[in-house]
This record gives structure tokens, sequence and C-alpha cells, in this order.
């Protein structure tokens, strides 16, 4: 079994600041379930654990925190164990071992009333098939969760109309949803979850049915909602560049186990195998790597008067102000304090970095190995 590599150092105790914390989880679907963990077999790939038992390693010893205000997004292939995840994290699905908790609660050990509880308040999911009440009307979809929770008639229905106008769907509170297009109806989805004001949002694959141009737009009504309300969310999607777009970290599943944690930079710039390697390889290195990724000090004689540039701006953005002057871009960070410096000749290597590899994989070989200054935190020009 593979250690999951951690681009994020976090200790498999329980975290303080951690709003979701899940440790060791395990789900293993079939009637020998019981038979895998704790013995030689929990050592083994899945799929030999099939052969040899008929039980299907979906989660294996998974464990990770999802902090406060942050979208954690889980990617993988298909049959990975993404579904299965985000459903035994509400208990959807009971996990086989392990816990999770919220805000220091163990929802493992829940009783079914105070699961129904969490479920109804603390947090929303928003699924791929939107799942509205078709008879009823947006507004009564959106406000079905207060409804549910007991809140006034007049109450849920502002909360609603509150939230509908938030999602951009104002004038449409008395359509039924089957008037409405697979986006506006996923914003529905998005209202619903929110008008209960949820400690935390879990998004399985919300996406994966919309058009591309409408899953943009989706995408970035995400942002929009996640930069003004902070919401903690779990994010779970199969597409790359929506991990990319959406997730401050994104854990990498293979096999029901997670392969790599990190923020996008660090999948980018590091990717922890062959695998990560595999699915990350045709990012554009310049349009996710920081300004912080390639700072260096200052070489000799060098003008440490350039233009500053914010730490966590993309390489891309400093193509400019590099081209405006001959003095390297000096990176800030809090307080305007100089992290270091970016010169013309850091971000070219960068570029010529990938164009190697882009050519090596147009000849069907492997790209070169790699060298200092080609990933993040490397020294540059040393
Ligand atoms: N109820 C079930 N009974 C038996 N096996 C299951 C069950 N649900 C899922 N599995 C198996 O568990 C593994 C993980 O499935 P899961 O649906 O969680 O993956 P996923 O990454 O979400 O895939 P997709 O993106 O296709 O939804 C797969 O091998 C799947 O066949």
């Amino acid at each position: 079994m593979n250690s999951p590599a951690e681009s994020t150092a976090q200790p498999h105790n329980e975290s303080t600041d951690a709003r979701i914390s899940v440790r060791n989880l395990w789900k293993i679907f079939g009637k020998n379930a019981g038979s895998v963990i704790g013995t030689d077999l929990a050592d083994l790939d899945s799929e030999t654990v099939r052969k040899r038992t008929g039980a299907t390693v979906a989660v294996r010893d998974m464990s990770f925190d999802v902090h406060p205000g942050e979208t954690f997004v889980v990617m993988g292939l298909s049959g990975s164990g993404k579904s299965t995840l985000v459903r035994c994290m509400t208990r959807l699905i009971e996990p086989t071992s392990g816990t999770m908790s919220l805000d220091g609660e163990d929802i493992a050990a829940c009783s079914p009333q105070r699961l129904r509880e969490l479920r109804r308040s603390r947090m929303a999911m928003v699924f791929q098939h939107f799942g509205l009440l078709p008879h009823r009307r947006i507004v009564d979809n959106v406000a079905y969760g207060l409804e549910v929770r007991g809140v006034s008639r007049a109450q849920r229905y502002e909360r609603a109309r509150e939230m509908i106008e938030m999602v951009g769907l104002a004038g449409h509170e008395d359509s039924l949803p089957g008037q409405l297009s697979g986006g506006m109806q996923q914003r529905v989805g998005l209202a619903r979850a929110l008008a209960v004001d949820p400690e935390v949002l879990l998004f399985d694959e919300p996406f994966s049915a919309l058009d591309p141009l409408i899953r943009r737009d989706m995408q970035d009504e995400v942002l929009r909602l996640q930069r003004e309300l902070h919401k903690t969310a779990v994010f779970i999607t199969h597409d790359l560049s929506e991990a990319l777009k959406v997730g401050d970290r994104i854990a990498i599943m293979r096999d029901g186990e997670l392969v790599q944690t990190g923020t996008p930079e660090d999948l980018v710039g590091s990717p922890a195998d062959d695998y990560v390697r595999d699915f990350v390889k045709d990012v554009s290195r310049t349009a996710v790597l920081t300004a912080r990724s390639l700072a260096r000090p200052a070489l000799p004689g060098e003008a440490e008067d350039g233009p500053a540039v914010p730490a966590a701006t993309v390489v891309d953005d400093i193509v400019a102000p590099l081209a405006d002057g001959t003095a390297p871009v000096r990176v800030t960070g809090a307080g305007d304090t100089v992290l270091g410096y970016v010169g013309r000749d850091d971000v070219l290597r960068l570029i010529a970095g990938d164009r190697t590899a882009d050519a090596a994989k147009a000849a069907g070989g492997q790209s070169e190995p790699r060298r200092p200054g080609d990933a993040p935190g490397d020294p540059v020009g040393a």
C-alpha cells in the first residue's frame, strides 16, 4: 500500500483548526468486508482483495483535514472512490471503520437523530442530478430545507428569495424546475444548499452533466460565492481543470487511496508520482505556478528596484512587468516584505522546461530528468 504524499504536512492526530477531520477511513463493500482491515489482506491492492474475498475496497485508510473556509477538492478517475468517500462523510454510506469529525464532533458516533440534525443544519450537499422536487416552485424547493427544520413560513420564504437572488435567479421564484435549463437548475441546487446556512458544503460532481460553457459559469459562481460566504467546501470532481480552478487544496485519489494532497501549485510543480504527473502533464505551469515558487535571492550585481508583484501572482502575469524593464521583479509578501526576485531568465527556464517536456511527449519519450530550478522552491540561477 502506498502512503499518501502530503505536500502540505498533516499530522495524523486530530488537528485543532480543522473543520472536518477524517482519520483512517475505510469503506469496503461486500459480505467479507470485515475480513480485510487489520489482516494481511489490507496491504494488498484492491483487485487482489476482490479476487480473494469478493469484497471491494472503495476507500482505503484515508486521513485528511479540511480547514474552515477552504475549498478542498477530491479528484480521481471514475471508480477511485470519490463518491463513496463523500457519502461516508455524511454517513449516507456507513464507513467500515475510521472516524470523521465536524468541529470536533465525531460523526461516526452520532445517534440517528443527531445525524439528521447535522444533515439538516450543518452540512448541505449539491449533487450532479439536482434532486429538485419537480412539482414545487423554485422558491419552495429552495425553502424546503428550512421547512423541514420547522422555520416559519414567512422567514423561510424571505431567506429563499434572498438565496435565489444571490445565485442570480431573481424573477424565477415561481417557475417549476422543468422550466429552467440545467445550469439554472444547478443554481437552484446551490441556493437550496445555502439556504440552511450550513458550515459545510459537499459537492458531488455538481457540474459534470452541464455543457462546458455553463460549467465554467457555475465554477465562477462557486468561486464568487466562496469569496463572499467563506463556507468550508468539499468538492468532488474527475476534471483536473475544474479542480485547479475551484480548489484551495486538492486530494488526488487512486483505487480508494489518497495519492497526494496539496495546493494546485504543489501538484503541478511537484507531482508525487507518475500517476499525478500524468494527470497534470497538460497543465500550463506558467498559469498555475506563482511568483513565490520562483523567488530566489538577488544575484550579485543585480538591480533590486524592479516592479513589485505579490507572491501569489501567477507566472503568466509577471511576464508583462518583466518585459517593461531589465530588472527582475521583486516578489512581496505580507507587509510588502521582499521574499525574493524573479528575472527573465527564471521565467524562460520554466517555459523551456515545459517545452522540453512537450517535445519529449511528442517524440513518445520521457521528459528530461528534473534539474534544479525546474520545480517550485528549487533555487533558480544558483
Ligand atoms: N454499493 C456498492 N456496492 C459495491 N461496490 C460499490 C458500491 N458503490 C461503489 N462501489 C465500488 O466502489 C468503488 C468506488 O466507487 P465510487 O463510485 O466511490 O467511485 P467514484 O470515484 O466516485 O467514481 P465515479 O466518478 O464513476 O462516480 C468502485 O469500484 C465501485 O464499483
